[in-house]
């Protein structure tokens, strides 16, 4: 057992609520699913018939459809080991869209699952119909628990914990469970024992002592060439990058799929990459999870966001890369902690942008975490250009890219105000044109935030200019659109310059007139 387990299991698999406090990667999952099943194990043994119709014993929380999976799979792969000629142990999982909430009951009255793990809106739907019977739950966990009662998810947690039975055990799992202060009690806890694990290098409270930390202060525009050229020359097996945005991960992911397709330095297959964000449907999500982690590409990589931060374990990821940091300083070892688990060793780096977020250092060594600096390697000068005219290529072979660009840096804008490290990530101090050009601008959009633009440049134009008219999309349709609005708009055009000159010719004619009304008079 890891010492997170050894201090748990005996605790929970008896009789007292636990509140634990672990390091990324160090077994708190099985640290509860043992107990779990304990417990159901009790029940289906001391009770000839087991559950009741409609009853369950237990109930797992996780706040995203991912992480709930990935607890269900660890179960799964513990009960292939149950003995047959006993009662049989089910689990069931419980998240949107994955299945319509009648099908998850119909499975759940069908299958008759003792433990249901799932996410909170799904699994408070579930929980409303007549048809499921809480009382006979024995326990209940919360993985992430500081999350599940944050703002977010605290209204559908409290909702779940109050139609479970009051005797029984509960369960709060997280990294950094401290955040969540006092709230903790929200859950209906009993005199609860507080577990902490901490890494052994008492400088830090929630990452791994296997886990190494660092930043490169980067320009801002180039953070994605900077990306791209790490990819391609340095050893790292699987990788995973935090966006800012679920528009960022799909603009970024197209482009680097293209870069890659046009790189020399990369061998077809030898480098692959994977998408995954919160707008994407749950069974693409899954898929692309299980796909990231069974790859065997000799390098992969995935674009993500914070929907992939917390709890997952994927093998082997020796790298863990963040674009920006994130808007919470709470999710940042949770990034981190997605390489350098079970005593493997990782690394995560994290880009700051030259200036003011370099002051994150000490906003984070407060925090109790330390970050080592790393020299920005220095891209050479053919590479660069290659890159910047590969984009080019890639951005006008489709206006929809233009369109996702502009989409995709609103959006960061957006991300960037709501930096609780406020007086770091300043709307003052951001480089919007560097930006800009990151995200593959030639103009700047308008937004409020251009006020903060010293030197703004004539109509928003940048380094260089497209022509727009003849800006086409790639999709006929769009593309058909575009071209009739355009008619339609010449046609405005035209329609208002010969009103103007009517009457501007008006306007003479009548001078004339009146002048030579007058003269007349004058001669009469
Ligand atoms: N007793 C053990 N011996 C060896 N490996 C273990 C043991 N317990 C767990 N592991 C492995 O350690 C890895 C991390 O475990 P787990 O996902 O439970 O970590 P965690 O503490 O929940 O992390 P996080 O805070 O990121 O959610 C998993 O791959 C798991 O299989």
């Amino acid at each position: 057992m890891t010492p997170v387990q050894a201090s748990t299991i005996p605790l929970l698999s008896e009789h007292k609520d636990v509140v634990v406090e672990a390091v990324t990667g160090s077994g708190k999952t099985l640290a509860f699913v043992i107990p779990v099943l304990e417990k159901v194990f009790k029940v289906l043994k001391e009770e000839n018939e087991g559950f009741k119709k409609g009853h369950f014993g237990a109930v797992i929380l996780s706040p995203t459809k991912e992480l709930a999976s990935q607890i269900n799979t660890v179960f799964e792969n513990l009960l292939q080991y149950y003995p047959e000629n006993e009662k049989q142990i089910k689990t069931q999982l419980l998240v949107g869209s994955l299945g319509s909430a009648r099908e998850d009951l119909h499975t759940f009255l069908k299958e008759k699952p003792q433990i249901l793990i799932g996410t909170p809106g799904r699994l408070l739907e579930f929980l409303s119909s007549s048809l499921v019977k809480t009382s006979s739950c024995e326990i209940l966990i919360l993985d992430e628990a500081d999350k599940l009662l944050d703002i977010s998810f605290l209204g559908d947690t409290q909702s779940i914990v109050r139609q479970l039975p009051r005797q029984r055990r509960t369960g709060l799992f997280s990294a950094t469970i401290s955040r969540a202060g006092t709230d903790v009690f929200k859950t209906g806890l009993s005199n609860p024992v507080k577990i902490t694990v901490r890494s052994d290098n008492k400088q830090q409270s929630s990452v791994p002592t296997s886990l190494g930390l660092f930043y490169m202060v980067v320009k801002q525009q180039s953070k994605f060439k900077l990306l791209l050229d790490i990819m391609i020359n340095y050893r790292y097996k699987k990788v995973i990058v935090y966006f800012p945005t679920c528009t960022s991960v799909t603009h970024f992911y197209s482009m680097f799929n293209y870069l890659l397709s046009k790189s020399d330095r990369v061998e077809k297959d030898e480098l692959k990459v994977y998408s995954l964000h919160g707008k994407l449907n749950a069974k693409p999500r899954l898929k692309t999870l299980e796909n990231f982690s069974t790859s065997t590409s000799s390098k992969s990589v995935l674009f993500t966001t914070d929907v992939a931060a917390r709890g997952l374990d994927i093998p082997d990821v020796d790298l863990v890369l963040q674009l920006d940091p994130p808007t919470d300083p709470d999710m940042f070892p949770h990034r981190c902690g997605r390489t350098g688990r079970a005593n493997k060793v990782g690394r995560a780096i994290t880009f700051l942008s030259e200036g003011r977020e370099e002051d994150y250092v000490d906003f984070m060594e407060v925090r109790d975490i330390s970050l080592k600096h790393l020299d920005t390697p220095v891209l050479k000068d053919e590479f660069s250009k290659w890159y910047d005219t590969t984009v080019r290529e890639w951005l006008f072979q489709d206006r929809t890219r233009y369109d996702q660009s502009i989409r995709s840096y609103v959006a960061f804008v957006r991300y960037y105000s709501k930096h609780s490290a406020g007086s770091i990530f300043r709307l003052q101090s951001l480089d919007y044109k560097a930006l800009c050009e990151m995200y593959c601008l030639t103009r700047i959009p308008k937004m409020p935030e251009n006020k903060y633009i010293e030197d703004f440049p004539k109509d928003g134009w940048l380094n260089f200019s497209i022509d727009f008219d003849k800006y086409a999309y790639k999709d006929k349709k769009k593309e058909e659109a575009r071209l009739h609005e355009l008619k339609t708009e010449e046609r405005k055009k035209e329609r208002i310059e010969k009103a103007k000159k009517k009457k501007e010719l008006a306007k003479k004619n009548s001078a004339w007139s009146s002048k030579k009304e007058h003269k007349d008079q004058l001669g009469s």
